[in-house]
C-alpha cells in the first residue's frame, strides 16, 4: 500500500481503530463504523499500544473473543491506552477485558447467555440514550463482568449477567457485553452511533463523494504522466477499479481482458460489448485460452492451479503492456502500473491480520509470481464490496455490473474438481448457463450473492437415461448469500427452481446424470469448492 495513500485517509478522516482479538465479528465492526461514516480499520491485538496511537485514532474498539480473560494466556489490554485519552468502546471479550484492566471484576458465573437475549436499561446514559428500557440483544458469553471499575455508571443487565453495559464518559470509555454489530440486535447501529458521536466526538466524512474525489486525486499522484494497465474481468471490482483510474488520468489507461478460456458461457463477448458501451475504455483483449490451457494440462491441485493462473495472468499482462507500448511508438517507456481490483477483505484474508491461515492463495494477491514487474495500483483495497458498489453507482456505472455476481479470476478451473481440459470445460459451462439463466427467469438474482455450478469431474456415478445406464459425472449446485463473502449461507432456492434447473441440466447436458445441492454454510466450508 502506497504510504501517500495511508496518510491521505489518516489526515483527512477520524480514523476508528478496531483491535481485533480474535472475533468472529470483527470486519463487520470495522463495516457499521462505516455505514456510520466514520473510516475504520482492523488491527490485531498483538500491536503496541504506541503503534496505535501512531495513527492518530479518534476512537478504539475493543472487539469479542475466544479467550476467558483470567486464563493464562488470555490477550491482555495495555492499560496505557486508557489513559491515553483516546476514546475506548469494549465488546464482549473487550468490554471485560476493559473492566479487568481498570479494576473491575470478571467471572464465570455458570451462567451464559447465546444468541437472542433481553436486556433491562435501568439507566441510559449516553451510551444508551434512546434504547427502550426493554430490548432484544445478541449475546455469546461464558463470562461476565460481575463489578464495574470504580467510576463507571453501570446502564444495563439481563438474567445471567448483572453488568451487562457501562460507561464514563468524562474518560470517553463504555462498553457493552452484548454484540452492537449484529443485525439480530436492536438498536445496535444506534448505541454504536451513541459512542462514536456522544462519547468520541468522531465526525461522519467518510462519504462516497469524498472517497471517489480522494481515489482519484491519490491515483494521479501516483501515476502521473505514465502509461497505466489495467486487468479487466467485467467483474465489479475491476469495473469500478477502472472507472476510477479513467477518471484520474483518462487516456493514459489501457484495460487488458484476458480470455483464459476458462470463463462462463458468452462472458468474453459480453464484456467486451457492455463495458466498453458504458464506459467508452480502450480496450485490448488478449485470446490466451491455449497458454492456460497447456500450462494447466493434468493439474489436479487447487493450489498448484491457483498458483499457475496467478502467474500466467502476470506474463499476460507483461505482454500486453509491451504491445500497448510499441502501438503508441513511445520509446523506451515502460508501463511501469498495473491497476487491480483488490478488496480489503482480500487483504485482511491474506495475513492482514496477524496469525491469519492461508486458506486459499487468490490470484491476485497470494497467486502473485515473486519476480512481478509492475507497481500496483489497487485504489479499492480499503473497501467492502458493498462500498465498491456504493462508488460504482455514484461513477455511473450501469447497475447489471455493479450488480453482477463476483466471479473469481481462477474462474472455471476452480468449480472442476479434478484436472482442467476443453471437454470438461463446455460441460460445466453448458450446465452453469441454465442454472444462471433459470435463477435470472425466477426473477432471483439479487437475491444470491453467487451461484456457483461445480463439476465433479473425477467422480463418476450411475444413472438411467431413456432406459439405458449410464456413467455419468454429478454437478453440484452451490447458490449462497453472503454480505462480504467472508461468512456465508446456502441459499434456501425454490423447490421448483431447483426443480427446473436440475431436469433441464440433465437434459440438455449429456455428460451429466445427477444434479446436488451444497447445504454447508462458510465456515465451515468456503464458496468455491477449490
Ligand atoms: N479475465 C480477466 N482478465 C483480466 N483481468 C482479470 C481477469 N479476471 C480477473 N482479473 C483481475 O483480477 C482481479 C481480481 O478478480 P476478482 O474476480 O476478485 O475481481 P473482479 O472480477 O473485478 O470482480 P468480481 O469479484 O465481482 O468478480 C480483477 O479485479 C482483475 O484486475
Ligand atoms: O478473483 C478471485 N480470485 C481468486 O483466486 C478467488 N478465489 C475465490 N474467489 C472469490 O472470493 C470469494 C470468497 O471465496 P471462498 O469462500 O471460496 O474463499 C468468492 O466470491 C469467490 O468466488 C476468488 N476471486
Ligand atoms: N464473544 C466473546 O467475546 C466471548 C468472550 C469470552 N470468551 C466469554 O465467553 O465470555
Ligand atoms: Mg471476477
Amino acid at each position: 500500500m502506497s504510504a501517500r495513500l495511508v496518510r491521505v485517509v489518516e489526515t483527512s478522516h477520524d480514523t476508528v481503530l478496531v483491535v481485533d482479538f480474535g472475533a468472529q465479528y470483527a470486519q463487520l465492526i470495522a463495516r457499521r463504523v462505516r455505514e456510520a461514516k466514520v473510516y475504520s480499520e482492523i488491527v490485531p491485538h498483538t500491536m503496541p499500544v504506541q503503534q496505535m496511537l501512531a495513527k492518530n485514532p479518534k476512537a478504539i474498539i475493543l472487539s469479542g473473543g475466544p479467550a476467558s480473560v483470567y486464563a493464562d494466556d488470555a490477550p491482555g489490554v495495555d492499560p496505557d491506552l486508557f489513559t491515553s485519552g483516546v476514546a475506548t468502546f469494549g465488546i464482549c471479550y473487550g468490554f471485560q477485558a476493559m473492566a479487568v484492566a481498570l479494576g473491575g471484576q470478571v467471572a464465570r458465573t455458570g451462567l451464559s447467555e447465546f444468541g437472542r437475549t433481553p436486556v433491562d436499561v435501568e439507566h441510559p446514559g449516553t451510551l444508551l440514550h434512546g434504547v427502550p428500557a426493554g430490548s432484544t440483544v445478541w449475546m455469546s458469553h461464558n463470562d461476565s463482568v460481575t463489578q464495574a471499575p470504580d467510576g463507571f455508571d453501570v446502564l444495563a443487565f439481563s438474567d445471567a449477567t448483572p453488568v451487562a453495559a457501562f460507561e464514563d464518559p468524562q474518560r470517553g470509555l463504555a462498553g457493552v457485553q452484548w454484540h452492537p454489530e449484529v443485525l439480530h440486535t436492536e438498536h445496535g447501529q444506534a448505541v454504536l452511533e451513541r459512542f462514536l458521536f456522544d462519547i468520541a466526538g468522531a465526525r461522519p466524512t467518510w462519504t462516497m463523494v469524498n472517497i471517489v474525489d480522494e481515489a482519484v486525486e491519490d491515483i494521479r499522484a501516483q501515476v502521473g504522466s505514465k502509461q497505466i494497465v489495467c486487468g479487466l474481468s467485467g467483474g465489479v471490482d475491476s469495473s469500478v477499479a477502472a472507472a476510477l483510474v479513467q477518471r484520474a488520468v483518462g487516456d493514459q489507461l489501457t484495460c487488458v481482458f484476458v480470455d483464459h478460456g476458462l470463463l462462463r458461457e458468452g462472458e468474453a463477448e459480453q464484456v467486451e460489448r457492455d463495458f466498453v458501451a458504458a464506459t467508452g475504455v480502450d480496450l485490448h483483449v488478449v485470446d490466451a485460452q491455449e497458454r492456460f490451457l497447456s500450462a494447466l494440462k493434468g493439474v489436479e491441485d487447487p493450489e498448484e492451479k491457483r498458483k499457475i493462473i496467478g502467474r500466467e495472468f502476470i506474463r499476460v499482462f507483461e505482454d500486453a503492456a509491451r504491445e500497448i507500448v510499441a502501438k503508441a511508438g513511445a520509446e523506451g517507456d515502460e508501463v511501469e502500473f498495473l491497476v487491480q481490483g483488490t478488496l480489503y477483505p482480500d487483504v485482511v484474508e491474506s495475513g492482514g491480520g496477524e496469525g491469519a491461515a492461508n486458506i486459499k492463495s487468490h490470484h491476485n494477491v497470494g497467486g502473485l509470481p515473486d519476480d512481478l514487474q509492475f507497481t500496483l495500483v489497487e485504489p479499492l483495497r480499503w473497501l467492502f464490496k458493498d462500498e465498491v458498489r456504493a462508488v460504482g453507482e455514484q461513477l455511473g456505472i450501469p447497475a447489471d455490473i455493479v450488480w453482477r455476481h463476483p466471479f473469481p479470476g481462477p474462474g472455471l478451473a476452480i468449480r472442476i474438481i479434478g484436472s482442467v481440459d476443453r471437454e470438461r470445460l463446455e460441460v460445466l459451462r453448458r450446465a452453469d448457463a441454465i442454472a444462471r439463466a433459470e435463477l435470472t427467469e425466477a426473477g432471483l438474482d439479487r437475491h444470491v450473492w453467487q451461484f456457483p455450478v461445480v463439476l465433479l469431474a473425477n467422480v463418476h456415478s450411475v444413472g438411467v437415461q431413456g432406459d439405458e445406464r449410464t456413467y455419468g459425472h454429478p454437478v453440484v449446485l452451490r447458490p449462497v448469500s453472503s454480505e462480504d463473502a467472508m461468512t456465508a449461507d446456502w441459499s434456501r432456492l425454490p423447490f421448483e427452481l431447483l426443480e427446473r434447473i436440475s431436469t433441464r441440466i440433465t437434459n440438455e447436458v449429456r455428460e451429466v446424470n445427477r444434479v446436488v445441492l451444497d447445504v454447508t454454510s462458510k465456515p465451515p466450508a468456503t464458496i468455491e469448492w477449490e
